[in-house]
């Protein structure tokens, strides 16, 4: 592999002088072998790069266990979680770290050597700040704190008890977050956010049970369910690293099943990481809980976000280009079903700049050990995870529908956000488009109709067999928690408008659903291109001029439709002509056109 020269970052604002997470990062060599895609240069620094070491590769201690051994701000001991300083020939700490901007712009300038807790000192000097949330200030009266569990950036969890009435005695956990920690009104919206969303999501069975939140002087305490079976990155590692399929189908399932909960709900969580599943306990079929909402938030359906925000080794590409939804999270899961599968991390490099730069240029490699004698289904389903365009990532309900996962156990398929989103870009397409879509369409095999048909299912047709939009709201209210008004799903369902005047079969609610841009990421494109354009030519395809054509596709006047349309018009009969047919299955608009001149 040749030199490569460090090019600046798109955006992550982060240069070489400012890493260092506050250790000297002496790790080993890494072990992920970064691949180069096409013979490009990856732009990740050789040094970056690592050989193949003989050891288990994935480490990842406790996010902030260096300034734990500083005089800690709560009461409690500052070394309560052990189990993770494992002695050589392990590498030294190589955390999920945050990324560093997450903490600067939550808690004001960091100093490499502290990432989040500021002295006391120094946030009393911070004033102005209403750190009063509204929630209940009796903690004290109901709870007896007891030892800590766990720890992370932001906080520190307990075990604690009920001291009377009924549940007295009962167990639960308490995270307990410093309100001398937050020293920003960021910070301070973040703890609002994660509970508002705790309060929101509750219920589901793969995301921990929130009981209520509390505060006094000093600190917030969100009290949920104890969660006794450690956390996942603690069982991955005790296992050595590596996962069987059916065990890793196992952990997938119940975090795909939460994440597509989240977002149908229109909550991104931001921040997905082994460290944030916790097994209710040690048994190992413990079901598996999503904990640490304190990154996420809620996103509309057509929305895109841009704050930096999550864990270096799981942040998705296009968080790093600082637009981006609720496929990211999917891209983080994927890095986590990699570590399963294979025991080491996809990206790897020394450096934060280094993980970014292997995340947004290198691809990881499929070729070594295990991954050979892995199954087909199991590859495919991971770079279907860590694709790098996140509209051509499957998304979490279309992974559930994998052919690798489908038919693990019980796993049910539930109603994907994604599936309103390509219908709105459908029902405002020229009739043109749709008829193309609908040639598409009938061009998709058992495995992706498999999925649309658990979608419309879903939908609940009437008798026959048709969609309207009436049913698309039942759908939709029959999964909805309050996090919804906040996210504005049910808004978005006027952008179907149209639907409230007609009906929609399954045949065209697969020309509505269908993604074009995930086909076109398959290995199968062309020849679902080409075949769908046979039949296009036998039924949808008719002589247009480039006028007609112009205005199908809602041109303006700006555009010089002569010049940009020449080739999409067959010119022996006037009729589309393959090129044209693929860009019209894309969808078109001036804006496209503008970009292109
Ligand atoms: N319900 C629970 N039951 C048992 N342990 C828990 C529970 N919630 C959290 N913990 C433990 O406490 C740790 C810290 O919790 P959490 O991740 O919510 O804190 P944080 O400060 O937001 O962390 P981070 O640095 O990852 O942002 C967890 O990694 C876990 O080990
Ligand atoms: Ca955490
Ligand atoms: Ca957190």
């Amino acid at each position: 592999m040749g030199l490569c020269h460090g090019k600046p970052l798109p955006n992550p604002n982060i240069s070489e002088a400012e890493e260092g997470n506050g250790e000297k990062e002496k790790e080993e060599p890494p072990q992920m072998q970064i691949q180069v895609a096409n013979g490009e240069n990856p732009n990740v620094k050789d040094e970056e790069i690592g050989k193949k070491s003989p050891f288990f590769p994935f480490y990842s201690p406790s996010p902030a266990h260096h300034f734990f051994s500083k005089k800690s701000p709560s009461t409690h001991s500052s070394n309560s979680t052990p189990r993770r300083f494992f002695k050589k020939p392990f590498p030294p700490p190589s955390p999920a770290k945050h990324i560093k901007a997450v903490l600067a712009r939550r808690h004001g300038s960091v100093k490499p050597n502290e990432a989040a807790i500021p002295e006391a000192s120094e946030t009393e000097a911070v004033t102005g700040l209403d750190k009063s949330f509204g929630f209940s200030k009796n903690f004290g009266n109901k709870y007896e704190l007891g030892e800590e569990v766990g720890r992370g950036h932001f906080g520190y969890t307990c075990k604690a008890k009920f001291k009377k009435g009924e549940l007295k005695g009962q167990q639960v956990a308490v995270k307990v977050i410093p309100k001398a920690k937050m020293t920003t009104a960021i910070a301070i919206e973040d703890v609002r956010r994660e509970v508002k969303i705790l309060r929101a999501l509750t219920g589901h069975n793969n995301l921990v049970q929130f009981y209520d939140a509390y505060e006094d002087h000093d600190n917030v305490y969100i009290v949920m369910e104890l969660c006794e079976g450690g956390e996942l990155l603690d069982r991955i590692l005790s296992r050595g690293g590596k996962y069987s399929e059916d065990d890793a189908k196992a952990v997938m399932v119940q975090i795909l099943n939460v994440v597509a909960f989240c977002h149908l709900q229109g909550v991104v969580h931001r921040d997905l990481k082994p460290e944030n599943f916790l097994f209710t306990s040690k048994d190992e079929n413990s079901q598996m809980k999503a904990i640490d909402f304190g990154l996420s938030d809620f996103v509309k359906p057509d929305e895109r976000l841009n704050d930096i925000v999550g864990s270096a080794y799981y942040v998705a590409p296009e968080v790093l280009h600082r637009s981006y939804s609720t496929e990211a999270d999917v891209w983080s899961i994927g890095v986590i079903a990699y570590i399963l599968l294979c025991g080491s991390r996809p990206f790897w490099a020394r450096t934060e700049s280094g993980i970014f730069r292997a995340v947004l240029k290198a691809d990881p490699s499929f070729d070594e050990a295990p991954w050979p004698s892995l199954s087909t289904e199991a590859k495919d389903f991971v770079k279907r995870l860590l694709n790098k365009d996140p509209r051509k990532r499957m998304s979490a309900a279309q992974a559930l529908s994998h052919p690798w996962i489908r038919n693990y156990n019980d796993v049910i398929v539930p109603l994907d956000i994604l599936v309103f989103r390509l219908m709105k870009a459908y029902m405002r397409s020229s009739s043109l488009r749709k008829a193309a879509l609908r040639a598409l369409s009938k061009t998709l095999t058992a495995d992706e109709i498999f999925y649309l048909k658990e979608q419309f299912t879903l939908l609940e047709p009437n008798k026959n067999g048709c969609i309207s939009l009436e049913n698309i709201r039942m759908a939709i209210m029959k999964h909805a928690t309050d996090a919804m008004k906040e996210s504005r799903v049910p808004d978005f369902l006027a952008s179907l408008g149209p639907l409230q005047y007609r009906k929609m079969d399954f045949e065209e609610f697969c020309a509505a659903a269908l993604s074009v841009l995930q086909l076109e990421g398959s290995d199968r494109w062309e020849q679902h291109a080409r075949s769908a354009y046979e039949i296009f030519e036998k039924d949808g395809n008719r002589a247009i001029v480039i006028e007609e054509l112009a205005s199908e596709l809602g041109l303006g006047p700006s555009v010089p439709v002569h010049v940009v349309l020449h080739d999409w018009i067959r010119h022996t009969d006037g009729k589309l002509s393959f090129l044209g047919f693929a860009k019209l299955l894309h969808g078109v608009s001036s804006r496209t056109f503008a970009k292109v001149q």
